[in-house]
């Protein structure tokens, strides 16, 4: 197994229960794919920590610990490292989530996730967001 990198992503949802997705700007690796904010756990940190700090730092939006749930996780075998990603859903932030840097950002129906390519380890975190807003 090459590198065990920890992710924590956000599954943030609107009072319609749409899911926020963003996409990944062009010039990092897998450019153009839809995603789950978030990002690197850096060392030092607690997953929750890093989502709201790259809630902020992405997004311009505050968000409290308490507001963060977990939902479920995704572990998958890139090329050259293992990602393990705990995904969490947050219904209750501060402030109108803007990409701060530059990146598209698109409110999304649970039943239209599969419309926007993501990243391989996404796909089978799609069905635990059908089960929690099935429209
Ligand atoms: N935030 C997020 N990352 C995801 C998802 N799915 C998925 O495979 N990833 C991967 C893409 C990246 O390899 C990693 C997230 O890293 P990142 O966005 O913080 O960092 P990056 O690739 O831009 O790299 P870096 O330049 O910051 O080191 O997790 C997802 O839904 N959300």
């Amino acid at each position: 197994m090459g590198r065990l990198v920890l992710v924590a992503a956000c599954a943030l949802i609107d009072p319609d229960g749409r899911i926020l997705l963003a996409q990944r700007p062009e010039g990092k690796a897998m450019a153009g794919l839809w995603e789950f904010p978030g990002g690197k756990v850096e060392a030092g940190e607690r997953p929750e920590e890093t989502l709201i700090r790259e809630l902020y730092e992405e997004l311009g939006i505050t968000v409290n610990e308490t507001c963060l749930a977990p939902l479920t996780f995704a572990s998958h075998r890139y090329e050259d490292f293992h990602l393990l990603m705990p995904l969490y859903v947050c219904r209750r932030w501060e402030g109108t989530a803007r990409g701060q840097e530059g990146q598209a950002l698109k409110w999304v129906r649970p039943l239209r996730l599969r419309d926007y390519p993501m990243p391989e380890a996404d796909e089978p975190l799609i069905p635990h967001l059908l089960d929690l807003a099935p429209n």
